[in-house]
C-alpha cells in the first residue's frame, strides 16, 4: 500500500464498537509486561498471531490465558487499558467502546470492582490528558464462568451505569463459543436489558450455535458480534436472518480475527460481503487488535481492497458506525458534526 493510501485509512474518522482489552494489547506495551514478569518466562510470539499465521479458535483463547499472566495486577491493568486507548486514537478513532471481563480477585488481586474501576480510572485520565477520543466501556461476561458469576457481573455493571456518569453504557457477552449455552444466561442477559445496559452479545461465531442463536435473539440484542454462521450460505437459517433484518440488530464484523481463527476461509469469503450486499448495518472492528496484529484503518484497508469499496463507500461504512454505538443521542450528533467537518478534507 503506498503511503497516501495509508495516510488515507489513517486518517478517516472511525468508531470502534468490538475491542476485548487484553486482546487488543499493542506489540510495545506487550513486551514491556514481558520484561517487567521474567520469571514467567514468555515468549512475544506465544501473545500474538502474525500476519500469515493461522491458528485454530482454541488456540486463540490459549493466547489470552497467556496475556492474562502477563496482566493481573492494578498497575498492568492502569498501564494497558491507557496504551490500548492511545493506540486506538493515534489510529483515528474517535469513538471507542472498550469491553472486558472483570477477573475473580484470586487471580488479579483485586475484586472485580476494583477491575472496573482501574479500566474507568484509565479512561477518565485519558481525557484529562486531552487524548481526541470518546471512551466507552462494555463490562464482559465471559460464558466459561457460567450463569451465576454472570448474573454477580450483571448486578456489579448495573451500579457501574448508575454511577461512572454514562462511560458504561452495556454488557458483552463473549469467551470460547464451544463452551457453555446461551439459554444458561438469558436471566442475567434479561436483567441487563430490563435495567437499561445495552447488549453486544457474541453470537453465532461457530456453526454449532443455531438454536442459541435463536434464543438470544429473541432478547433481542442490541448488537451482534461476529454473527459469521447466521446466514444460510454459512450454514446458517433464513428465520436467524429474517430476525436480525427485522429489528435491524447491527454486526460487528472482524476480518482478520475471523480469518486468523479459521471460522472464515479467507478474507475473500467474509460473511461481510452478504451482510453489505443485504445492506445492513455492518461495522468494522478489530477485536483484538494486539493478538491478531492489526488497528481498525487496516480492517477498513482490507474490507476497501477486497470488496472493491471506493473512498465514499469507506466513508459512509465509518460514519454509518455511529448510529449503531451505545453513544447518547447527543454524543451521536456531536459525532455526526464531526465527521462533516472533516470530510472535505479527507475525501478529495
Ligand atoms: C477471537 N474471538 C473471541 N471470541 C469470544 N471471546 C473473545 C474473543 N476474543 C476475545 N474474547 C474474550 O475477551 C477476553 C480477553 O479480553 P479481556 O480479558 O476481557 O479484556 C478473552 O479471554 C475472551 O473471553
Ligand atoms: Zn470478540
Amino acid at each position: 500500500m503506498d503511503r497516501e493510501t495509508e495516510l488515507f485509512y489513517r486518517q478517516i474518522p472511525k468508531v470502534e464498537l468490538h475491542a476485548h482489552l487484553n486482546g487488543s494489547v499493542g506489540f510495545t506495551t506487550m513486551n514491556k509486561l514481558i520484561a517487567r514478569k521474567p520469571h514467567l518466562n514468555i515468549e512475544s510470539s506465544r501473545t500474538a498471531i502474525h500476519n500469515g499465521q493461522r491458528r485454530t479458535l482454541d488456540e486463540c483463547f490459549q493466547v489470552f490465558k497467556v496475556i492474562h499472566q502477563l496482566v493481573d495486577s492494578e498497575e498492568d491493568i492502569l498501564m494497558v487499558a491507557k496504551s490500548v486507548i492511545e493506540e486506538f486514537a493515534a489510529d483515528g478513532v474517535k469513538y471507542l467502546e472498550l469491553r472486558s471481563t472483570p477477573r475473580e480477585e484470586t487471580k488479579t488481586g483485586l475484586s472485580k470492582r476494583r477491575y472496573i474501576e482501574t479500566v474507568l480510572e484509565a479512561i477518565h485520565q485519558c481525557k484529562q490528558d486531552e487524548v481526541d477520543i470518546d471512551v466507552r466501556f462494555l463490562v464482559a461476561v465471559d460464558r466459561r464462568n457460567g450463569p451465576e458469576v454472570a448474573m454477580e457481573t450483571v448486578k456489579l455493571a448495573e451500579d457501574f451505569m448508575l454511577s461512572s456518569d454514562g462511560v458504561v453504557v452495556g454488557l458483552d457477552l463473549s469467551g470460547d463459543p464451544t463452551v457453555g449455552h446461551g439459554k444458561d444466561f438469558l436471566p442475567a442477559l434479561q436483567r441487563a436489558k430490563n435495567c437499561g445496559l445495552k447488549l453486544a452479545l457474541h453470537m453465532s461465531e461457530v456453526p454449532s450455535q443455531k438454536a442459541e442463536s435463536e434464543l438470544l435473539l429473541d432478547l433481542p440484542p442490541d448488537r451482534i458480534g461476529h454473527g459469521t454462521f447466521l446466514h444460510p450460505e454459512a450454514g446458517g437459517t433464513d428465520i436467524l436472518v429474517d430476525k436480525v433484518c427485522k429489528l435491524n440488530i447491527p454486526l460487528e464484523l472482524c476480518l482478520t480475527s475471523n480469518v486468523k481463527g479459521q471460522t472464515v476461509p479467507s478474507y475473500e469469503k467474509h460473511h461481510f460481503q452478504y451482510w453489505y450486499e443485504c445492506k445492513h448495518p455492518s461495522v468494522l472492528c478489530t477485536d483484538d487488535k494486539g493478538v491478531f496484529c492489526t488497528n481498525l484503518s487496516r480492517e477498513y484497508s482490507l474490507a476497501a481492497s477486497t470488496f472493491g469499496l471506493t473512498r465514499e463507500a469507506v466513508w459512509s461504512l465509518s460514519q454509518q458506525a455511529i448510529q449503531c454505538s451505545f453513544a447518547p443521542e447527543a454524543v451521536k450528533q456531536k459525532l455526526e458534526q464531526r465527521w462533516a467537518e472533516l470530510r472535505p478534507h479527507i475525501l478529495h
